[in-house]
């Protein structure tokens, strides 16, 4: 997979050369490109951005300058990514769809935007999505980038050591949160490690892990459990 990434800041993506994500370029499983923006302006001030058409505070960020950077970067079978707060929210089920193509381009804008251009016209030459990571404001889109790019390329085959990991975690298959975790040692501070985690008895460890997943998802995010009408459960089980 390739992915792109286009901002005034490329610096900011240098994260992205460590650890998970720096293993998967060197594996070759990943082509990570980062580009400046400013490298497409047309002038000495190397100029991104212009006061907003009808008024109000702040700037905008100009089409013809991410035109010219985007005309480059694209290809065919690109998706183009836009993260921005009115963007559609981003979910593990779109890292998961995102993880099976073949080319990401990432747009960050900053400012209060970009030219709502930009998207209608690369929409009409190819994938377009305004994707939100959360309902909050960010200076740049520079933040929503390396949250993508690493939920996206964790999941490329042979990113993670061991798969399996992949399929029990937070918001995955099942789409339940995350059992709690524990480990050496059996008591700290007084606390103990619940005893059916030490009994060997794994159908026991996996209903208690499955009840704690539901307990905490009807605790703290009861938004997914009324999605979930697939999970068959009984009131009964959650003492909530
Ligand atoms: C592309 O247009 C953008 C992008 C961003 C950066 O992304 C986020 O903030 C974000 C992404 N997921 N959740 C939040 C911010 C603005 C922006 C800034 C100030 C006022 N209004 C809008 C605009």
């Amino acid at each position: 997979m390739r992915i792109d990434v286009v901002s005034i800041f490329p610096e900011y993506l240098a994260p992205l050369e460590l650890s998970l994500v720096g293993k998967a370029r060197t594996a070759g499983l990943l082509d990570l490109r980062v580009h400046d923006l400013r490298a497409w302006t047309d002038d000495r001030h190397r100029t991104v951005d212009d006061t907003p058409f009808g008024g109000g505070a702040g700037m905008v960020m100009r089409p013809d300058v991410w035109g010219r950077a985007l005309d480059d970067v694209l290809t065919p079978d690109a998706h183009l990514l836009v993260p921005s707060p009115a963007g559609t929210p981003f979910t593990q089920r779109t890292a998961e769809a995102w993880a099976t193509e073949q080319h990401l381009v990432v747009a960050c804008g900053r400012y209060e935007g970009i030219d709502a251009r930009v998207v209608e016209h690369y929409a009409t030459r190819g994938r377009v999505t305004e994707v939100s990571l959360g309902d909050y404001v960010l200076n740049g889109g520079e933040v929503a980038a390396l949250v993508v790019v690493e939920a996206v390329a964790r999941l490329l085959p042979g990113v993670v050591g061991n798969p399996e990991s992949l399929v029990e975690e937070s918001h995955g298959a099942a789409g339940l949160l995350e059992y709690p975790v524990y480990t050496k040692p059996p008591s700290w501070q007084g606390h103990d490690v619940p005893d059916v985690l030490l009994s060997g008895h794994h159908a026991r460890i996996a209903r208690w892990r499955r009840d704690e997943a539901l307990r905490r998802t009807a605790a703290r995010r009861p938004d997914i459990l009324v999605a979930l009408d697939a999970v068959r459960w009984d009131r009964h089980d959650l003492e909530v």
